[in-house]
């Protein structure tokens, strides 16, 4: 159902934004065509695909990119061969900065709109899907980072990174379904503490609390990924997914019963004169950062 529906929503995006992009099966592999921003390759011999983020500076989401994620998601999930997914970054040091905060600014209201319902359906996609799916976190993973991080099966990271849901220090509330993805990761009181707070962890803090499984050195995670992933893939393959379900749609369903009033909600937000003025100075905070 959340796949069904992400997926019609999906190529509309795909028509809105025009552009097209397909998978195409070269000697055996499946690689991304059409984009420098993302590149699935899939090794048919294991039927494990790699999503590798790509989107300089710092793989921030933006409508377009969010829409070829999904598109992507969305062809692995009918690949028939394919068994599990890595995401992981080609940028140095970030895995994802979240959501693109230039979307949010001076917006026009019908793509703030649409470009929200992507990044539902993004997460309806990865946190819904039937692969097996892994974060192989070889960088900096704030807010919407770490929301992609924490509705994958199974988070790796590298040391020398922090992540969390740091809203409260940019003075917003994480939306629900981010807040409801973390308390199935770390908990509710763990959730509590690092949403109120806006805690960015270090990777061996998230580690202690559960929001990371395991520390490995940048120059292995990779492997350990694909190590990691061979071992999930040993078990039975209906029982798993049956198991991922019955903890997960609940979850799921809250989102997908409110969907149009959670986008409603997150424009009305989003287009207030206070929060626009906000955006705009957190904005050239980060611009003035890069000059000092
Ligand atoms: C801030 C939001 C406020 C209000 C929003 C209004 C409504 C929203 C309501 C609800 C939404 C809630 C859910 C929100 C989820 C999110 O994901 S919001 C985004 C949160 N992300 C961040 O706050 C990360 C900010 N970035 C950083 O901390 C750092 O950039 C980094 C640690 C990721 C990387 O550090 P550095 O390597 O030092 O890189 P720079 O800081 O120099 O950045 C390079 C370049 O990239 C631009 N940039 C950074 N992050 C973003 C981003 N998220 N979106 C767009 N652009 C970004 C930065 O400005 C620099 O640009 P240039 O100066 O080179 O043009």
């Amino acid at each position: 159902m959340a796949a069904r529906m992400a997926f019609s929503r999906l190529t509309r995006s795909l028509c809105e934004v025009g552009r097209s992009r397909s998978l195409l099966l070269q000697s055996a592999r499946w690689v991304t065509s059409a984009s420098k921003t993302l590149t699935v390759t899939m090794d048919d011999k294991t039927g494990i695909a790699e999503m590798s983020l790509n989107r300089p500076p710092v793989n921030s989401l933006s409508l377009e990119f969010m829409t070829e994620i999904n598109i992507a998601l969305e062809k692995l999930e009918h690949e028939k061969f394919c068994r599990g997914v890595i995401i992981t970054s080609a940028i140095p040091k970030i895995f994802s900065a979240g959501l693109d905060i230039l979307e949010m600014y001076q917006p026009k209201p019908e793509r703030l709109s649409e470009f929200w319902k992507t990044l539902q359906d993004m997460w309806l996609l990865l946190f819904g899907s039937r692969l097996t799916t892994i974060a192989a976190i070889n960088g900096h993973s704030p807010a919407g980072g770490a929301l992609v991080a924490m509705s994958c099966d199974y988070r790796i990271m590298a040391p020398g990174f922090n992540i969390g849901l740091n809203e409260t220090q940019l003075g917003i509330v994480p939306p629900f379904w981010f807040i409801d993805t973390m308390m199935h990761t770390i908990g509710s009181r763990q959730t509590e503490l690092c949403c109120q707070k806006g805690l960015m962890l270090s990777t061996e803090e998230a580690a202690r609390i559960g929001l990371v499984d395991k520390v490995v050195p940048l120059d292995q995670i990779a492997s350990e990924a694909k190590a990691e992933m061979q071992s999930w893939l040993k078990i039975p393959v209906a029982a798993k997914l049956i198991t991922k379900q019955t903890i997960r749609a609940p979850i799921l369903e809250k989102l997908q019963t409110r969907q149009e009033a959670d986008v409603q909600n997150f424009c009305n937000f989003a287009m207030k004169d206070s929060v626009q003025k906000s955006l705009g100075m957190y904005l050239e905070n980060l611009k003035k950062k890069q000059k000092e």
